[in-house]
């Protein structure tokens, strides 16, 4: 066997089954070849590709007459050469995660369904942590319809920029906030989002705000569902757990399955769900009311091996206060849904320290 036909062989044999684009030949560190015996030594620093280039290699060679392919492998960087090609490009999506700067402790906000009153719950729950003496941040990232400078009274704040390019984030009601409503022209602008621009408006959002002194808690407000946003925060931010908002219907807890499952998928822990508009009580009589039924949440919880971090009345002060932009938490000590809100960040706190 000739020399040059075995390595003009291995220069034509690419690897594009384990997804990389350089051939045999570029791995080759040692070749020798008698008669038709071929020992080769590879470049492999992973013993994962090792039975898969060994058969490759055979195979390859004994189809042009080697009849003894011996196989090496070393993991040795060639000399004079910076990068060697790597063999396993097939990266864990979540490695490159990185911290939101300035922050303790951040976690997401998310409901698998619109509507269920996600947002009035983190924005309450930042105001909730507020109150309990913590700096907090809340950073809208419902880039399809983001609501938090209503509720926080927050739609005439400017944004301005540090000289490296940082989105200094105003304070509303002493809490830091961000929201793309602040960055849009008008209100009523539609927001399109393709791909690669949500990704960088979202990317700029998470890791280019200066949020002033450090934070305890950063909450961040989700769109609705399980999108692209819930798929490249996963993949993009180390996020210390997610709470899900439903309300009790069954279609709502069926959404809260699927969110649970796609937090498990991006490998952000689920902390827990917060049931809103859970009961009325009627301010005449003091009676208790489930609007919507017997709730099943706490069943869904258990079975999904999280916990009900509270159940929020439905209460006409939540939704008058959210329109005046100020969260019921700091307008209204003595409302219900205010005590229940500042149970539920109790409960988060508890959870988060236990992590
Ligand atoms: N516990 C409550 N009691 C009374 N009204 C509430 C309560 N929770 C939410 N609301 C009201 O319900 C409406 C929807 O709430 P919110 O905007 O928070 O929902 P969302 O799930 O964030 O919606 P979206 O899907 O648009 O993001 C708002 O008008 C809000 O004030």
């Amino acid at each position: 066997m000739a020399l040059t036909g075995v390595i003009d062989r291995l220069k034509n044999t690419n690897l594009e089954e384990i997804g990389v684009s350089f051939s045999l030949a570029d791995l080759m560190r040692d070749l020798k070849v008698e008669g038709n015996n071929v020992y080769i030594k590879l470049f492999s620093p992973s013993e994962k590709y090792h039975e898969y280039l060994k058969e490759k290699t055979e195979k390859t060679l004994k189809s042009i007459g080697a009849e003894n392919v011996e196989v090496e492998f070393t993991s040795e960087p060639p000399k004079q050469q910076q990068q060697p090609p790597q063999p396993p490009p097939q990266q864990n999506p979540f490695e490159s995660r990185r911290r939101i700067p300035g922050v303790k402790k951040v976690i997401a906000v998310a409901s698998g369904k619109g509507g269920v009153g996600k947002s009035t719950v983190a924005v309450n729950l930042a105001a909730a942590l507020k109150k309990k003496g913590y700096s907090v941040g809340y950073l809208d990232a419902d880039m399809y319809g983001p609501s938090g400078p209503t509720m926080l009274g927050a739609k005439d704040k400017q944004v301005v920029a540090t000289p490296d390019n940082k989105l200094i984030a105003p304070e509303a009601h002493g809490i830091k906030m961000m929201s793309i409503g602040l960055l849009l022209p008008s209100e009523d602008t539609p927001v399109i989002w393709r791909g690669p621009v949500l990704f960088k408006a979202l990317s700029q959002f998470l890791f280019d705000i200066n949020w002033g002194e450090e934070l305890d808690f950063l909450i961040i407000d989700l769109p609705p569902g399980t999108g692209d946003v819930q798929i490249t925060l996963g993949q993009t931010a180390e996020i210390d757990g997610a709470v899900i908002v439903t309300t009790p219907q069954d279609v709502a807890l069926i959404d809260v399955k699927k969110g649970i499952q796609m937090f498990n998928e991006v490998q952000i822990p689920v902390i827990g769900i917060v049931e809103n508009m859970s009961y009325f009580v009627c301010p005449d009589t003091g009676k208790k009311y489930e609007i919507f039924g017997k709730s099943k949440t706490e069943d869904v919880a258990k079975q999904y091996g999280t916990e009900l971090l509270g159940k929020i009345p439905i209460e006409p002060k939540v939704a008058e206060f959210s329109d005046l932009g100020i969260p019921v938490v700091l307008a209204k000590e003595d409302a219900q849904s205010t005590q229940a809100f500042m149970e539920v960040a109790e409960k988060l706190i508890k959870k988060l320290s236990e992590q």
